[in-house]
């Protein structure tokens, strides 16, 4: 069955936006477990635009679900990572200066990094998944590395969907059907929305994760947090 984590990155990006505590972080990673989400995501990114190491810590301790954290696998982030001990660390080919995680690795060209930094990851007990786009290179590349999981960047199925589901669904397919061959566990993530979700889970029933963010975070002003996750919920377990 399909797991939801959702990404709270955009709570903290509103509360950034004025300074201070409202809306409360922390209160948002209960909540959202609280209604029904079976994982919390957070991506502390190096300029902590929205989500901060300080949230990390103080979310940690709140997690009754699992606590999946996305960077990019700096030295810093890999302590930040273990220190806490999350549940999973999904690792993403981000420069600092990113607007958004537009990519996913180069599995191949950044082999030997990758093993280095999975293997300290695993070291500490801590499952892997990385950050790749529907190519199966990238996916054999992410095998090859020792990945836990994967994590299918769905930007451009989420892009295509409107105008051709079964174009825009196809290479996702292909990819997850490599992965699985592979033993590899299957995340996926990136603007994946109310409108895109269950076709997505239909056609890939085995993907093992997804998390969702900004789509339901704004699906939240006009719907409220809690009947928004039941209906990301249905998308997935109808
Ligand atoms: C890795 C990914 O696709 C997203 O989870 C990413 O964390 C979004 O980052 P922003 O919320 O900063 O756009
Ligand atoms: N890994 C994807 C994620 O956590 C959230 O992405 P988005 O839904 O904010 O685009």
């Amino acid at each position: 069955m399909t797991r939801l984590s959702v990404n709270i990155n955009k709570i903290a990006t509103l509360r950034n936006s004025r300074g201070g505590k409202i809306p409360n972080v922390l209160d948002a990673a209960i909540n959202c477990q609280k209604f029904g989400a079976e994982g919390i995501t957070v991506h502390p990114r190096p300029d902590e635009r929205h989500i901060t190491r300080k949230d990390v810590y103080d979310i940690k301790p709140h997690i009754t679900t699992e606590f999946n954290i996305e960077g990019y696998p700096s030295d810093d982030f890999i302590k930040l990572v273990t220190d806490i001990q999350a549940d999973q660390a999904t690792l993403v080919p981000d420069e600092p200066g990113q607007l958004t995680s537009d990519h996913g690795w180069n599995t191949v060209k950044h082999h030997d990094f990758l093993v280095d930094v999975i293997g300290r990851l695993k070291a500490a007990g801590i499952r892997t998944s990385i950050f790749v786009d529907p190519d199966l290179h990238a996916v054999e590349g992410a095998a090859k590395v020792g990945a836990d999981r994967i994590e299918l960047y769905t930007e451009p199925y989420a892009t295509m969907y409107p105008l051709d589901p079964d174009k825009a669904i196809a290479p996702f397919i292909d990819s997850a059907k490599l992965a699985r061959q592979l033993n590899l566990g299957i995340n996926a993530g990136h603007d994946l929305s109310l409108k895109n979700l269950k076709f997505l889970i239909d056609k890939i029933p085995y993907i093992d994760e997804v998390s969702i963010g900004h789509a339901l975070i704004a699906d939240a002003l006009y719907l409220g947090l809690k009947n928004t996750i039941h209906e990301y919920l249905e998308c997935i377990q109808p």
